[in-house]
């Protein structure tokens, strides 16, 4: 019965293991070999031996391994004895022998280790020899030995401190909760490895939902451009580029992200972007991506709203000819006030046919959702979907505003969700996508750490949460490697990577037939990969 257990703490195996060693010493036994009978009796072996020499009784030190087999006549089981070499080569008569392990049960694993040593030392078994154990079951002796030292007499199931195999889940989750923490997830449980895992991301077909297309201009691009459009940028390198991309916040990052569009001039330079972004997709087996772009971002510095949409929508033409589909989704910069918005939207009228949804960026806190509350309804009775970064940076109330006020029909980022159980389980209930960008929380420092990332949380409770890049040119990788860095920090299993890709088509804009081929496509890939 689960109750009759004794669950040892690491802390008390240490303590009665000094204690032990303490006997040893006060008995004036000084060995000159100390064997700890692995596994049990290694730990209480080094605590005991740390103490003797702590205390000036310097010995050898060495484990040995005993193991139970049955015999020939199946009754009493036969002890075998496993690396005595070093002992026999070292022994000498003279010498005094203390043999440790944690527990003194039925004692035939030290008898047996003793008679083997004895039979292979011969004239040079030692002739002092002491046992000691923290745990002594005299009930269960089945030996003429005894241990000259123990700590505590007990007929109880004694379960030490690293034993977790042969517990159910409930007894480590009781007895054992910081074991159970790490336990919940086995390491490793269906890829051999972590570059498994990583082949595994890369031919997976997926979505990506939450892409900037101008958070994809690669430093090489913005020197090619600047040189090209004849725009000075206050850098002297690549080099230089990349090394200004530390950031503490996101508005660090805003500050160099507006920056660096002012060499995008030309509907050249819009395609050319697009298209290098949705080439670097392909290669990360993306099949289908939805692209926010910034008008403002653009138009308040002189260039034309037809330049921006005709560039990147050209591109978007030419990756569906390869089987890549795609939506448009113009976000408003929120920084910005409404009127501001409204404009936007209203150049964004003769281009309808290639605008599929709005979407709210920029600086988050201090500019709430409902600050845009009538462009969004405006945006709705056009047809349009509607999204909103909310929860990146801004409290639950954010996320929450966003589906009231606005009503959109997805949530990007959304970690701070997390923070408001009963959002959560609204979020859940009603399915709501949450495009979640790893290695940009990383980069902006919404985690200190990847290991600490919401995503396993989310998934767990049950939200549709989705991997994405955001901005992969400034945060260090596409989406694929978003996928790598969250997983191997949180040893994602393979259903729960498959989940994720599952979700990018479910939460898409795509019609139901297409999320229907995409998501058999990765049944498929999940079939043939075994
Ligand atoms: N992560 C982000 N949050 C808010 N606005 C953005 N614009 C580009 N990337 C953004
Ligand atoms: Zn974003």
């Amino acid at each position: 019965m689960a109750d009759d257990k004794v669950y040892i703490s690491a802390n008390e195996l240490l303590a009665d293991s000094f204690r032990l060693g303490n006997m040893v010493l006060e008995s004036g036994f000084a060995p000159t070999h100390l064997v700890g009978i692995w596994r049990g009796g290694a730990p209480v072996g080094i605590a005991v031996q740390e103490l003797l020499e702590y205390h000036g009784v310097v010995c050898d030190h060495i484990a040995v391994r005993t193991s139970s087999y049955s015999g020939i006549d199946q009754q009493t089981p036969e002890v075998r004895v496993f690396a005595l070499g070093y002992l026999i080569d070292t022994l000498g008569p003279d010498d005094r022998l203390l043999v440790i392990d944690d527990v003194f049960d039925s004692g035939r694993s030290i008898e047996a280790f003793l008679r083997e040593l004895a039979l292979r030392c011969r004239h040079n078994m030692p002739r002092g020899v002491r046992i000691a154990t923290v745990y002594y079951k005299p009930t269960r002796n089945r030996t003429a030995l005894k241990p000259d030292f123990f700590v505590h007499q007990s007929d109880a199931w004694l379960v030490f401190p690293h034993e977790v195999n042969g517990l159910t889940l409930d007894e480590i989750r009781r007895h054992k909760p910081e074991a159970a923490a790490i336990l919940q997830r086995a390491p490793m449980t269906d890829f051999a490895s972590a570059v498994d895992r990583a082949d595994f991301i890369a031919g997976l077909p997926k979505a990506e939902l939450h892409l900037h297309i101008e958070g994809s201009l690669e430093p090489e691009m913005l020197f090619a451009l600047a040189k090209r459009n004849a725009v000075a940028i206050p850098f002297e390198s690549v080099e230089a580029v990349r090394a200004a991309y530390e950031f503490s916040n996101l508005q660090d990052f805003l500050d160099i992200y507006y920056q660096g569009m002012s060499v995008l001039q030309t509907e050249q330079d819009f395609f050319d972007l697009t298209a290098a972004y949705l080439a670097r997709a392909e290669a990360d087996a993306v099949r289908h991506v939805e692209i926010f772009f910034d008008p403002q971002g653009h138009t308040e510095r002189g260039v034309a709203f037809a330049v921006v949409i005709g560039g990147i929508a050209r591109a978007l033409d030419a990756a569906r000819a390869r089987g890549v589909t795609s939506r448009l989704i113009m976000c408003f910069l929120r920084h910005l006030d409404e009127a501001a918005a409204e404009a936007t939207l209203d150049e964004a009228l003769p281009y309808l046919a290639v605008i599929d949804g709005v979407g709210l960026d920029s600086s988050e806190v201090g500019h709430p959702p409902a600050k845009f509350a009538r462009v969004f309804a405006r945006a709705r009775a056009l047809g349009l979907k509607l999204v909103a970064h909310a929860g990146e940076e801004g409290p639950p109330a954010y996320v929450h505003e966003a589906l009231d006020v606005l009503g959109v029909d997805r949530i990007d980022h959304g970690n701070r969700a997390l923070e408001d159980a009963a959002l959560v389980a609204r979020l859940a209930t009603g399915g709501m996508c949450l495009t979640v960008c790893p290695l940009s929380n990383h980069k902006l420092c919404v985690v200190d750490d990847l290991a600490a990332h919401p995503l396993r949380r989310m998934l767990d409770a049950g939200l549709v949460a989705t991997v994405n890049s955001d901005d992969p040119a400034y945060f260090g990788g596409y989406v694929n490697a978003n996928f790598v860095a969250v997983a191997d920090a949180l040893d994602l299993r393979r259903d729960e990577i498959v989940a994720l890709a599952r979700n990018s088509f479910a939460g898409s804009f795509l019609g139901e037939t297409d999320k229907a081929r995409h998501l058999a496509a990765i049944d498929a890939y999940v079939a043939q990969a075994g």
